[in-house]
């Protein structure tokens, strides 16, 4: 069984895919001070009471936080026995290809997003992943990510609204049925759903321009079904894309690559 872990820079998923299915998705916050004990203990209290009867046989990660990787690297080799592949080293190879300008350090998140997008869809899409950031990611027609968009994420862009102005308390997203809001609360949470409608809309559609080829746009990440309602901004959406990117690059890399016998 293969364990895929996608650690974001707020929140960290391990979902265990025995081959077919994803068995479970566990979540917690990203913070790099979590040693590979800690995270055992998470972990094992989690499958123990889902009673989930697992082999773990191989660890997958890809990490925004490149500073998690030790220990989630302990963790595989103490607890499992096996030495994960790490997206972005030399040694994972990829599906797909990175066209972007010599130097560029891509998310792995982003090139996971990628690789799981054109294994189910195909190539021409964008692929908008709302995490810590909103990200675009356009995918080409052989599957290459050639680029995209880094936006702020919606709840970091919230919490500045109230880490910067003393009377704008914390508001949690949520899809107002008005735009004029009539208390400070409904003011902000119409700022911020309707502006990233407009933002995803606006976006996407000056990629469609630019690309100038037919898109699918594929939407992921937590909040993407929120930003979905009554709003076609999507064509599918889908929130296991990174988790499948993961088992896609691991297939990729057992029939292609070295990495996993190092
Ligand atoms: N209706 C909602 N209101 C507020 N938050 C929500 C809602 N639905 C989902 N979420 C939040 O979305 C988050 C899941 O998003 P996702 O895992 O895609 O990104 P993230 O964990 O925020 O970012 P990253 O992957 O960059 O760490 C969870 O923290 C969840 O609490
Ligand atoms: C943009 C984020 C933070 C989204 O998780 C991540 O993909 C990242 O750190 N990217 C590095 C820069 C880039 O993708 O071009
Ligand atoms: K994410």
């Amino acid at each position: 069984m293969l364990l895929c872990i996608d650690c974001g820079n707020t929140n960290t998923v391990f979902s265990i895919w025995d081959g077919r299915e994803f068995l479970c998705t566990l979540r917690t916050s990203t913070h790099h001070a979590r040693t590979a004990d800690a995270y055992f203990t998470w972990y094992s209290t989690l499958i123990k009471h889902y009673g989930i009867d697992t082999d773990i046989t191989d660890v997958i990660i890809s990490s925004t936080v490149p500073r998690v990787v030790f220990n989630l690297r302990v963790f595989s080799d103490r607890f499992f026995g096996c030495r994960p592949m790490v997206v972005g080293r030399p040694e994972c190879l990829l599906p797909i290809q990175a066209r972007v300008d010599a130097g560029t350090a891509v998310g792995p998140d982003r090139l996971v997003n990628s690789a799981g997008a054109f294994d189910r869809h195909g190539g021409d899409l964008i692929v908008v992943d709302f995490g810590t950031a909103t990200t675009f990611d356009v995918v080409a027609e052989d599957g290459a990510y050639v680029g995209g968009v880094i936006a702020p994420g919606v709840n970091l862009s919230l919490e500045a609204l109230h880490m910067g102005a003393a009377a704008l308390p914390h508001v949690d997203i949520s899809r107002p049925d008005k735009v004029i809001g009539t208390n400070t609360v409904q003011c902000i949470q119409s700022g911020v759903f309707w502006g990233y409608v407009g933002l995803v809309t606006g976006i996407t559609e000056r990629i469609r321009k630019e690309y100038a080829r037919p898109m699918r746009i594929i939407g992921t990440g937590g909040l993407a079904p929120l930003f979905a309602q009554g709003d076609m901004l999507f064509d599918t959406i889908e929130d296991d894309l990174t988790m499948h990117g993961l088992t896609v690059i691991h297939a990729y890399n057992k029939e292609n690559g070295i990495a996993h016998e190092q």
